[in-house]
């Protein structure tokens, strides 16, 4: 087997009041993400989405299903999103391949029975994705920054410029219910996704990448008059369920992706939270 996921319990917000940091990070962080020539992950109770990374070494790697599905293959009943943050690396999904350079991303519909995964030549292959549950088939599709929705939000000023890439998006790609994109945070600033927000209708995983050598972000998350914090590494992940807010400052500029599964596929139905309510 080169495919494993771990399974990770959803948190009551009444009880993760009372968790420390030891806890919080057990239920939130994603700590050792890539795995030598495995595909390794959790598969989360908030919305059933799964969280992980390929990471093709001396072999190339295919999508095998887990037991956690009882399926016959990982997309029997499921949709994948997949963004490249390593070098330029191709995947192929029922014979047809796909080439993906830094940055790039590829949707891949219910029913796909053989996707391959390659490691390159040319640097190290690093795929992170996620994957929801998928009633529906829609067509494999790669979607490259070019193609994607583009916003650019915040201010130098207020220490959170930043450009967002909305890639498997519902503007830009038929999808169940994954919604998938990528923020860059222009050098000097430091805060995502602030002012913060929640929505209670999708859970949110993040990805931070990009983050320099010695560098850190310090996630925030909980209901907005109860938040806590994660101090997050380079190539980690968190779950962020649907009552909590979702929001870092780094102690330099990076890039994450965000993935979201849930109803309602409009991006804008946040609840904005106004800074000066956070406690
Ligand atoms: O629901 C949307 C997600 O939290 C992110 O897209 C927010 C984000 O990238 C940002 O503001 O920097
Ligand atoms: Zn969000």
């Amino acid at each position: 087997m080169n495919t494993v996921i771990k399974t990770q319990y959803s948190s009551h917000p009444e009880d993760f009041k009372s968790y420390d940091t030891s806890e919080i990070r057990d239920k939130f962080l994603i700590e050792e993400f890539f795995q030598t020539d495995m595909i390794s992950g959790v598969y989360t109770m908030e919305d059933r989405l799964i969280v992980g990374g390929i990471h093709p070494v001396s072999k190339s790697l295919q999508l095998e299903p887990v037991d956690q599905l009882k399926a016959e293959t990982f997309l029997e009943r499921r949709e994948i999103g997949i963004i490249n943050v390593g070098a330029k690396t191709k995947i192929e999904a029922d014979g047809t391949v796909y080439e993906l350079d830094t940055k790039e991303a590829l949707y891949i519909g219910k029913g796909t029975s053989n996707v391959i995964f390659h490691p390159t030549e040319t640097g190290d292959t690093f795929l992170y994705f996620n994957s929801a549950p998928a009633h529906m088939t829609y067509p494999t599709t790669k979607v490259s920054k070019e193609n994607a929705e583009v916003v650019t939000l915040g201010s130098l000023e207020n220490s959170n410029h930043r450009t967002i890439y909305k890639l498997l998006v519902n503007s830009v790609v038929k999808t169940c219910q994954l919604q998938m994109g990528m923020t860059e945070l222009k050098p000097g600033s430091v805060w995502n996704t602030m002012p913060a927000h929640t929505h209670d209708r999708r859970m949110e995983a993040y990805f931070y990448f990009d983050v320099k050598e010695g560098n850190v972000v310090s996630h925030f998350m909980g209901q907005p008059n109860e938040t806590r914090h994660i101090w997050v590494k380079n190539h980690q992940a968190i779950i962020s369920p649907p009552w909590s807010i979702h929001s870092g400052a780094g102690t330099s500029n990076y890039t994450f992706i965000w993935g979201m599964a849930g109803e309602n596929m409009n991006y804008g139905d946040m609840d904005t939270v106004k800074p000066s309510d956070l406690k």
